[in-house]
């Protein structure tokens, strides 16, 4: 067995994250372990180790000095391994149910070693193949609601949130939201990636259009002013594991003290761009019909849960004398959903033309079929970020989206 250096950073192998793992003590010496890198997503490797005999298992996940889906050319900091575990362990104190424990964490080695949720299912690869959550919608709800309200100035010392945002200052991974998530796709830049018979009406929709400009700089603003909340930085379903009885967050190396919308936005994004893309998946017009209902019905129950459940805490935890003034929690939540509005809008519209793409849209064969998906999620995207103060209720979204 090799002995692990901490005192410098090296990325693992196999064998390395073996050897490290029994080093650390989740493993006996003697334990005849295998492992495999099991990474799909655009930063990270991530090693899943078990032990034969007991079927004990762990997730070893590493950040790379670079973003992986672009290679060195593109260096980033490790320092987003400490985020992403110091975010795991804040959301753990608020939510157990719904968060991966962390067994380690190393900052050198850019290393946290997490609960292995194989048994779950990526949400996004659910989704595409038909399945349905039954307990996804209340889970997320509850899971917004808490770890936002919790680490917010309505739910936290507010001193103590002034102090905890120093431990959560992110600028490499925001300036990657800023750029791909609010400024490239809306203009023509290199790290777009536009289908050529798609170019045109990205010209016209999108680049061209100075009042929709005008509306992004200004989320744009909020993303880089609006401290409201430590937020995930990133719930798209990628982020999300599930099975029938349990749904797991993981991945928050985004996390920064941001705007509440920003998370519920991303997931109402992903739910919308999964609603649109089974235009390609299920054929059968009402076996489509009924799934669509099913993610509609998904969006409209993730919102009141965390609409309830955000009120509730409010209720019994008021950290702010203002807050049992009639009508202040109102104000609060209805900003909060038209700021979830234009992040969707925007959410939408970064996934079908920036750099990473989804997998719902693009694993669609038909080419025609495809490019109309994108057109239509682009309009829809467009649409919320323009009308979002007229949209003000979940069922409002849900007919705007129907028609
Ligand atoms: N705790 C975990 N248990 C099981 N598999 C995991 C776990 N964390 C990550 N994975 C696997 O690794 C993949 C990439 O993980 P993710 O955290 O999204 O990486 P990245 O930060 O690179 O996007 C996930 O899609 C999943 O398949
Ligand atoms: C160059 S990072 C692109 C993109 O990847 C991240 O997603 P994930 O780590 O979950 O694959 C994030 O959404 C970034 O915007």
């Amino acid at each position: 067995m090799m002995t692990i250096d901490t005192v410098k950073y090296e990325p693992f192998t196999i064998e390395t994250a073996v050897d490290y793992s029994k080093q650390i003590g989740l493993f006996e010496q003697s334990d005849l372990l295998e492992a495999e890198e099991i990474g799909d997503g655009n930063l990270n490797l991530v090693f899943r180790i078990q032990n034969k005999n007991t079927n004990k298992s762990i997730i070893l996940k590493q950040a790379l000095p670079y973003a992986k889906v672009v290679g060195s050319s593109w260096p980033l900091t490790l320092d987003r391994a400490r985020i992403e575990s110091e975010a795991l362990k804040h959301a753990y104190e608020v939510v157990p149910e719904f968060t991966p424990r962390v067994y380690h964490s190393d900052h050198t080695l850019a290393v946290t070693v997490m609960d292995d949720l194989s048994h779950l299912q990526i949400v996004r690869k659910g989704l595409i193949e038909g399945n349905v959550y039954p307990r996804l919608a209340r889970d997320i709800g509850t899971f917004l609601a808490h770890t936002l309200f919790y680490h917010s100035d309505f739910g936290m010392n507010q001193q103590e949130k002034k102090k905890l945002t120093l431990k959560f200052n992110n600028p490499e991974l925001c300036k990657i939201t800023e750029d791909l998530v609010f400024t490239d796709p809306f203009f023509d830049h290199d790290t777009n990636n536009i289908p050529s018979k798609l170019r045109e009406f990205v010209e016209t929709t999108l680049w061209s259009d100075k009042s929709l400009k005008r509306e992004v700089a200004s989320l744009k603003h909020l993303f880089l002013t609006k401290g409201e909340a430590l937020i995930h930085g990133d719930l798209h379903t990628g982020s999300i594991f599930a099975s029938a009885e349990e749904t797991v967050v993981i991945d928050p190396e985004f996390a920064y003290f941001g705007p509440i919308g920003f998370d519920i936005g991303a997931f109402i994004a992903n739910i919308l761009l999964n609603y649109l893309s089974q235009e390609g998946h299920i054929e059968d017009e009402q076996a489509r019909n009924e799934y669509q209902d099913y993610l509609l019905s998904v969006l409209t129950e993730t919102w009141n849960v965390f609409d309830v459940e955000f009120g509730a805490l409010w209720q019994d935890n008021a950290q702010d004398s203002f807050m049992k003034v009639d009508g202040y929690l109102d104000d609060v939540l209805n900003q909060i959903f038209q700021d979830t509005l234009g992040f969707a809008g925007c959410k939408m519209i970064r996934r079908m033309i920036g750099l990473a793409g989804v997998e719902d849209v693009e694993a669609i064969e038909n080419e025609e079929l495809r490019l109309n998906v994108k057109r239509t999620a682009i309009t829809l995207g467009k649409l919320l970020i323009q009308n979002r103060s007229q949209i003000t209720s979940i069922n409002e979204l849900k007919k705007v989206v129907t028609q």
